[in-house]
């Protein structure tokens, strides 16, 4: 069974449970990192937790939501073994996996319905790196 860690400051927060109820029907064991209610938070503290569990391979893949998804998106990337990817298309998602090989989803939950945050969830989980070329690149994003 695959293992997702999932967080969101106040503005995601709506999008957390029923993305986590998704994600817990469709046979992934899911780990919340909060926030656990509507009142104002900082992104950084559960973009940094998520992160730091995936890279460290307590979990396969992460999912982040917040307002935009940039706030999360800039945290997550602050860690070396992280490609997070602010993905608001279900091609998005696809290529972020195909091409990036992300291993993180931000989600603009202000700026997305729940539906197609849903899909493009799917995808992300779905969608296998296709490594060559797309290898090649993602070995030179460290710095
Ligand atoms: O989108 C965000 C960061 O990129 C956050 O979720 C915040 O919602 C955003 O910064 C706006 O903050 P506010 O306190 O909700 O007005």
């Amino acid at each position: 069974m695959k293992k997702i860690a999932i967080g969101a400051d106040h503005a995601g927060f709506p999008y957390k449970q029923p993305i986590s109820e998704w994600l817990q029907k469709n046979g992934y064991k899911v780990t919340d990192y909060g926030t656990n209610s509507p009142d104002s938070a900082d992104y950084p503290d559960f973009a940094h937790p998520v992160a730091s569990a995936v890279e460290n391979g307590e979990f396969e893949r992460g999912i982040l939501l917040c307002g935009s998804g940039q706030g999360v998106c800039i945290t997550a990337n602050k860690h070396q073994g992280i490609r997070a990817a602010l993905i608001w298309q279900e091609d998005l998602a696809e290529l972020s996996r195909k091409h990036n090989d992300a291993n993180i989803i931000c989600l603009p939950v202000r700026f997305i319905e729940l539906e197609l945050a849903l899909k493009c969830v799917e995808k992300f989980l779905s969608t296998d790196f296709e490594g060559g070329r797309h290898q090649t690149r993602v070995n030179k994003i460290a710095c």
